[in-house]
């Protein structure tokens, strides 16, 4: 299928055209079109260009009017203000493009992007035998839909979870569990995720209980560490065990999440082990790290401590032990010479932008990382409590994320319960919805905020029928499949020789926009921008009703037929654009 040109894009091309045929040196120049209340588009690029050119913008205009072409895609155009161009569109234009992006079932028209490379993006990384909190469900969330969007773009995706399972707080665990070694068993095969959790919870209280009190608990605990790293087979087995035991709770959030995460995936700071001395080596025999107080260490010119100090990306410790940065250093070779990345993709809380940072920056100091093979950090903000305070319990604890995600799932399910009649619902399907509801209540609100700012989790918000959530986008979707049902013998089909009304043209314009957005939304790692257009897309569908009725009977056959065309690429639209973000869109609710 052909990739479907939006309206905005060829009205550009005939402005430019004209613009190029009236002041041949600014050809090529943008127009700088928008949308606009006056006409359906505006275009605003004649004042800086009559400006260069020491021109009247007016006159300017006026002249670039003359050389447009309209007819089939311009109806009309014309000066305003100091020289603005207003434009609109024939009523024809419009319906055949959403036709175009109709009969493109798949993609809607959406477009590759021009030069898709390879993008490993580093996402939904726990730690092993620890909790998930709201962080780490953020990483995941943005995670998921910037690579959904990405993908859908053309590029190749490659996911990384790098998972924290490695390190010297293993070496209590490991000794704990060697001195006690029933305490993992499982007398049945199967485990829940929330028993893997508390078993791992359990080890972890007793094992720090004994390395507080007991001295020579906390020096055979240490040597655990050396012999970890060393990569001695007994010890190494005993680790594996935390590791399983800490996947079966992972995949049993990222299931509550209805995210797929993949086994092969998940290459967690061990994966890059054997790298470690060898990256060492590399940045020191090339002078981008020096030994300092025995450390191997980059300094950087704009990296201060409080006291005025330089503080260094430490690569090795005195001790010779190796750390996050040696880590994810090796990962950054792994990825660049070995998966033939051309963009490195982390989704990390902003509170690990400085180490990024000094690790990008000796990364391109190795040469590893240039303009051919860049590195991002989608950085994002803290969750907030209510009150507008980092995310606590009464307690004063980090929230647990299974019982957040719980009791979305709850209050979802109540909202969905309360019309279940009506729709006439089972109780299974009561459950199904509760579930995409809650969960893409969650993701929604985590989504539509720019990942950068801080956002307060308000649940009582977040499952609000009104106003920017995801209830009331899958609320527009499911009332537009209950409109289908109900259409009869009527079939949806385009009639480019209709008139629109005007709640028509804009619900239309906008559905024109969706190629670019997500293309926008995909390059920028910018998901809250695609949630932002879904939101006034279902905007645009509440005027619409108020405005046009699809199944009145008053309406000739061919109105009903284009409506239904209308509000079906609408859903289409909705249920595409959700998708992308990872949420679902139940059929009936
Ligand atoms: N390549 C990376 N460093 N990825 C981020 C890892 C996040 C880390 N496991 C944490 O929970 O904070």
């Amino acid at each position: 299928m052909a990739p479907v040109t939006s309206l905005s894009h060829s009205v550009e091309q005939h402005l430019t055209s004209a613009l190029s045929a009236t002041l041949p040196e600014a050809g090529g120049a943008d127009p700088l079109l928008r949308r606009s209340d006056r006409a359906d588009f505006q275009a605003n690029g004649i004042l800086a260009l009559a400006k260069k050119a020491k021109a009247n913008p007016r006159e300017l205009a006026t002249k670039v009017v003359a050389n447009v072409v309209t007819g089939d895609v311009i109806k009309e155009i014309e000066v305003s203000g100091p020289g603005f161009l207003n434009v609109t569109i024939t009523d024809r234009a419009i319906t055949e493009n959403l036709a175009a992006r109709y009969a493109d079932a798949d993609r809607l028209g959406v477009p590759h992007a021009p030069q898709p490379g390879t993008t490993v993006i580093d996402y939904a990384q726990p730690n092993v035998a620890k909790e998930m909190h709201v962080g780490h469900l953020r990483s995941a969330v943005i995670g998921d839909a910037t690579m959904r969007m990405l993908e859908f773009t053309g590029e190749s995706v490659v996911r990384r979870h790098h998972i924290g399972d490695w390190g010297t707080q293993f070496g209590m665990l490991i000794q704990y569990l060697d001195e006690h070694p029933h305490e993992l068993d499982h007398k049945d095969a199967q485990v829940s995720g929330e028993e893997a959790m508390s078993n791992l919870d359990r080890l972890y209280k007793a094992a720090r209980r004994l390395f507080d009190a007991d001295e020579e608990f906390k020096t055979r605990a240490r040597r655990r560490v050396v012999d970890l790293q060393a990569g001695e087979p007994h010890t190494l087995a005993i680790w594996q065990k935390f590791v399983d035991e800490s996947k079966i709770y992972f995949f049993s959030v990222f299931e509550k999440l209805d995210m797929e995460i993949r086994d092969a995936d998940i290459v967690g700071e061990s994966g890059y082990n054997d790298m470690l001395a060898e990256t060492c080596r590399l940045l020191e025999e090339s002078g981008v790290a020096v030994r300092s107080e025995g450390a191997l260490c980059v300094f950087f010119d704009d990296v201060k401590g409080p006291d005025g100090n330089p503080v260094p990306l430490i690569v090795q410790k005195s001790d010779g032990g190796y750390g996050y940065a040696a880590t994810d250093l090796s990962a950054i070779r792994d990825r660049v010479f070995d998966i033939k990345a051309s963009t490195l993709l982390y989704v990390v809380d902003a509170r690990q932008s400085l180490h990024f940072k000094m690790v990008f920056e000796t990364a391109r100091r190795a040469g590893w990382l240039n303009d051919e093979v860049k590195a991002h950090q989608l950085a994002f903000g803290t969750v907030l409590g209510k009150d507008g305070k980092p995310f606590k319990t009464r307690e004063g604890e980090t929230v647990k994320l299974v019982d957040l995600l719980d009791e979305a799932v709850d209050r979802a399910t109540a909202v969905v319960r309360d019309k279940a009649e009506k729709v006439g619902l089972s109780e299974r399907e009561i459950e199904e919805n509760g579930r995409y509801v809650g969960v893409g209540a969650v993701k929604y609100a985590d989504l539509s905020t720019s990942a950068v700012r801080d956002y307060k989790f308000d649940l009582d918000q977040m499952v609000s029928l009104n106003g920017d959530t995801s209830v009331y986008l899958q609320y527009a979707y499911a009332r537009i499949q209950s409109i289908l049902r109900k259409a009869g013998e009527a079939r949806p089909s385009a009639r480019p020789e209709l008139e629109l009304a005007p709640a028509e043209r804009a619900l239309g314009l906008h559905l024109d926009q969706f190629g670019e957005t997500v293309a926008e939304a995909a390059a920028e790692y910018a998901p809250h921008k695609l949630a932002a257009y879904l939101y006034q897309l279902a905007s645009h569908l509440t005027t619409f009703y108020d405005q046009c009725h699809v199944l009145s009977p008053d309406n000739a056959p061919k109105v009903v037929e284009n409506r239904l065309f209308l509000v079906d690429l609408t859903a289409r639209t909705l249920q595409r654009g959700m998708a992308l973000l990872g949420i679902r869109t139940p059929e009936r609710l």
